[in-house]
């Protein structure tokens, strides 16, 4: 039975007098669910409990990093050790290098690799070294694909602005979004067309290998092999921002999934463990430019701090090649109970997963663009969203972002998650 959501109101009216909007990133406010947000207690494992008491099976996840649910043991005894020597020291630690052997050694692409904070710090420092290395001012940047909020990249986004219905955000200069070139994702010809207009002067294309902030679109067969191919013919570099899909879609990421070589590749959340991270890495020619080595600058008080490299290092060697098969089973058990509950009551939808990501869309069109993903029924998510959440199940609050499923979830999570969808679809 839920207990109601007093004191999560009662709390965000205290935070709206603080805090821009009363949440320190815009999804969370709930706004396109129409709904007080809830404040979180605890996360045990796949469960977070609310300060109301109640307890909800979560597919938020911290918005992904949380790949083995929440507070995992080895995790939480690993931060404890750590922390009793100090949290952060502005020199190397030997942890680092371990983590950079780590990471390199299961992203086929990287040969060497910076860590930074967040996700946003690790394409801006991308973006700035491909414009160096190429001597290029334009980058080529996908429709509903968000890569963190710098400025370069906050044209056409996803994620909470396509939540919020926002246009491009004011603040950015003309002057820079202008060097920023956007067609629909999963569109080679519009690519093609860009690159014979602009092709010498694109430093790079962006994307998220599997957009994730447009609900979850999978790439169609053959994209991705062509942007490696016009781009290597134009000379531009082709990054994979896979700050969503590293160490969550495959043991080798997006690209050992899908058998594609970008040149860069931008991290975070998972090689975080849950702490704040971020990291970019690729040819060892290209990352030699990076400063004290090379002259393009970036730098970062807290980088590496022993901390986030120790929850990311104990989270990424729980991930085994068997954690994936879990996880793998788990998407097509959740996706195929969802399916069926939609066909069984008539409910026009369509489905995209890959792996553990997840989404249930309100359309009948397929969805492989964030043209057909706006399509869906935003008030009718809505809906769907509040009744799950009286049930005890806590999905993300937007129709552009995608469920997370973790290690910690178990077949009896899943069940009691489809059950809800049943009833949550039977009352729209
Ligand atoms: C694909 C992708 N790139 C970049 C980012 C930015 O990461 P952060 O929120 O850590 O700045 C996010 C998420 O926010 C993301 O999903
Ligand atoms: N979709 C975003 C990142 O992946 C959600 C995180 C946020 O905006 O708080």
């Amino acid at each position: 039975m839920h207990k109601g959501y007093d004191r999560s109101i009662a709390d965000y009216q205290e935070a709206i007098k603080w805090i821009p909007g009363g949440v320190n990133s815009p999804v969370r406010a709930f706004k396109s669910v129409e709904m007080n947000p809830i404040f979180i207690d605890q996360g045990i494992g796949a469960h977070v409990i609310d300060v109301d008491g109640n307890t909800y099976i979560d597919y938020i996840g911290s918005w992904g990093p949380l790949i083995l649910g929440h507070a995992h043991p080895n995790v939480v005894d690993g931060i404890k050790k750590i922390v009793e020597k100090g949290t952060s020291f502005g020199a190397p630690t030997e942890i680092e290098t371990e983590m950079a052997r780590l990471v390199t050694g299961r992203m086929p692409s990287v040969d060497i690799v910076r860590m930074v904070n967040s996700g946003t710090e690790a394409t801006m420092s991308a973006l700035r070294l491909a414009r160096a290395y190429t001597g290029r001012d334009k980058i080529l940047k996908f429709e509903g694909s968000y890569h963190g909020h710098s400025d370069s990249l906050l044209i056409k986004a996803g994620s909470g602005v396509a939540t919020l219905g926002l246009p491009d955000s004011p603040g950015v200069p003309d002057n820079t979004a202008q060097h920023t070139l956007t067609v629909p994702y999963n569109d080679l010809e519009s690519v093609q067309l860009a690159f014979s207009k602009f092709g010498t002067e694109i430093a790079a294309v962006i994307l998220e290998p599997v957009a994730g902030n447009m609900g979850v679109v999978p790439p169609e067969p053959g994209f991705l092999e062509g942007l490696r191919e016009i781009t290597t013919q134009f000379k531009s570099l082709l990054i994979f921002d896979e700050v969503m899909t590293g160490f969550r879609v495959d043991y080798y990421s997006a690209q050992g999934r899908y058998g594609i070589t970008p040149d860069l590749t931008t991290m975070g959340k998972v090689i975080g463990g849950g702490l704040p991270v971020g990291a970019y890495g690729g040819k060892r020619e290209i990352m030699e430019q990076m400063a004290p080595n090379g002259p393009v600058y970036q730098a970062g008080t807290l980088s590496g701090n022993p901390l986030a490299m120790t929850a990311g290092y104990l989270t990424l060697t729980e991930m085994t090649r068997e954690a994936y098969n879990d996880l793998e089973e788990k998407g097509a058990y959740l996706e195929a109970g969802l399916r069926k509950n939609a066909l069984e009551l008539g409910i026009p939808h369509h489905i995209n997963r890959v792996g553990s990501m997840v989404c249930l869309f309100f359309t009948e069109e397929k969805v492989t663009s964030y043209q057909q993903a706006s399509q869906a029924d935003k008030g009718r998510f809505a809906k769907y969203f509040r009744n799950l959440l009286a049930q005890g199940i806590f999905i993300p609050p937007s129709q552009f972002e995608g469920m997370f499923i973790s290690t910690a979830h178990q077949k009896e999570d899943l069940d009691r998650t489809l059950e809800a969808n049943r009833r949550a679809l039977k009352n729209l």
